[in-house]
């Protein structure tokens, strides 16, 4: 089944971690995949503009059926795989809503993050303020005390939506995890801090960890002092 897929994706993007880790989770190793280079703009080669007319990653594809946007990939996995590997969507009503909830606030999460930490990148340099910047921070540190406070509440050892793991960890966690490896600090997030703790030594999430962090172990510090 899994020879039938095909990822296309790359190093560090949380979109493409959430794929890899759904795929993980359940039992689909041996897809076919290609680790694309962002620098080198090979996300806009042919190849990927084939699967994906927006020339982005994750770009996936399962025999004729093409599911590009991570949520999506995400959701079908689930769906055509449920009695395979681990099950991603709980059967309580709570939980479920919860994990609906929390995946489609993880998207807020994850552009406010993105605001942040590739301000440069996606502002040309004449029109950038530092008041911006801040404004873009201060909307961040809104962000990670919403989050800070859902895990205080669910208390200590829970995933996103409750007591197992399901799909808001495997679309979030990339995000979690985007934000130490940019510096925030532990001591001032101590539940995401501890969420991430717990989660990064997850199977799935282990075997789908960026190549490239563990080549260069040390991050930046662009959120050192969120
Ligand atoms: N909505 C897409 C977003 C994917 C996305 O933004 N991918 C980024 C890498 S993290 C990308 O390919 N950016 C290049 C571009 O947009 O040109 C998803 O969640 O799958």
């Amino acid at each position: 089944m899994a020879q039938d897929m095909t990822l296309l994706w790359g190093s560090g993007s949380p979109p493409c971690w959430r794929v890899m880790i759904a795929l993980e989770e359940k039992n689909l190793q041996g897809y076919n995949q290609k680790l694309l280079s962002f620098e080198k703009m090979e996300h806009k080669s042919q190849e990927v503009i084939d699967i994906n007319p927006r020339g982005q990653l994750p770009s996936f594809k399962h025999g004729d059926v093409i599911v590009n946007e991570s949520y999506a990939a995400c959701f079908y996995l689930e769906s055509q795989f449920k009695s395979q590997g681990n099950k991603l969507i709980p059967d309580s009503p709570a939980e479920q809503a919860l994990m609906y909830q929390r995946m489609f606030e993880g998207l807020t999460f994850y552009e406010k993050l993105n605001a942040v930490i590739y301000y440069n990148w996606f502002v040309p340099e004449g029109e950038r303020h530092d008041s911006a910047l801040n404004r873009n921070r201060e909307a961040l540190v809104t962000e990670l005390n919403l989050w800070e406070g859902y895990l205080q509440k669910l208390g200590s050892g829970s995933h996103l939506a409750g007591p197992s793991f399901s799909l808001v960890d495997v679309t979030v966690f990339p995000t979690v995890a985007t934000l130490f490896r940019f510096g925030l600090s532990a001591e001032k997030y101590p539940k995401l801090g501890e969420y991430y703790a717990l989660l990064k030594e997850r199977p799935s999430v282990k075997a789908s960890w960026p190549p490239h962090w563990l080549e260069n172990l040390k991050g930046q510090d662009t959120l050192k002092d969120m």
